[in-house]
């Protein structure tokens, strides 16, 4: 059987386990130029009332996207832009937004990774858009992430029309097969090579 066959039939442990090997697997050289492409996929989208963003610090060695990149443009885009990062609390595996500017110092969670000090939370309901963490999703714009199910509780406490992006560098598989009630859908997956809407 090909291979690309059997992604069809993979559960999220599964697929996990292949895109974070897939993800790992890309030089660091190529990441530079996929990165840059993912920011030109991201500037064709229009960001009408958006004035508060969640974003998240890519994992040093975990080749996640640069992020940095991507808020940055709409920090430049959109003038008063309320710019928060999730702070999570381990022992029960939920998160908050916590509100950075030019002065806000950061410290690195046992996950390694970086975190604003302290802060002041914006509620969730405030959020518009949030940049989703994300290693693959199906067609339908579920999502694989690192499986400590830190969004899918966190975006259940948004507002049911915030704007969810998760960033791939690799396009969207037809189907997971063991999505859950509680797996809540992205509205973007945006990848080098196109931006899907769900
Ligand atoms: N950059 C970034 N920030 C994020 C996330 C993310 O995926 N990426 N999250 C998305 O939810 C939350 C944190 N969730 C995470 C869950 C597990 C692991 C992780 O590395 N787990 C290791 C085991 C670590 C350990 O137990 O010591 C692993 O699964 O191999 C990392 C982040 C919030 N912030
Ligand atoms: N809304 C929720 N309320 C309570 N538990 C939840 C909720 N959402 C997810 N979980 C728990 O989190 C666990 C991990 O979920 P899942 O495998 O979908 O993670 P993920 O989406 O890959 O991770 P993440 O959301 O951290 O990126 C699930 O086993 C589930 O028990």
């Amino acid at each position: 059987m090909r291979k690309e066959l059997l992604l069809y039939f993979m559960t999220k442990k599964e697929l996990r386990k292949l895109y974070k090997e897939k993800r790992e697997g890309i030089s660091s050289r190529d990441k530079l130029k996929l990165d840059d492409l993912l920011l030109i996929r991201f500037q064709q989208l229009a960001f009408e009332n958006v004035h508060n963003l969640l974003t998240y610090w890519p994992l040093a060695g975990k080749a996640e996207p640069n992020t940095h990149l991507f808020s940055g443009y709409l920090r430049h885009m959109i003038p008063g832009l309320r710019i928060s990062y999730p702070v999570c609390n381990l022992n029960d595996f939920s998160m908050k937004a916590v509100i950075i500017d030019e002065d806000t110092t950061y410290t690195t969670n046992d996950y390694g990774i970086t975190e604003p000090k302290d802060g002041r939370p914006v509620a969730p309901s405030e959020l518009d858009l949030i940049l989703v963490p994300m290693l693959v999703c199906d067609q339908q714009g579920f999502r694989v992430g690192y499986g400590k199910g830190f969004y899918d509780r966190f975006l259940a406490s948004c507002r049911e029309d915030v704007l969810t992006i998760g960033f791939s560098y690799f396009p969207p598989i037809e189907k997971i097969i063991d999505t859950q009630a509680f797996d809540v859908p992205l509205n973007y997956c945006i990848t080098p090579e196109d931006v899907y809407e769900f």
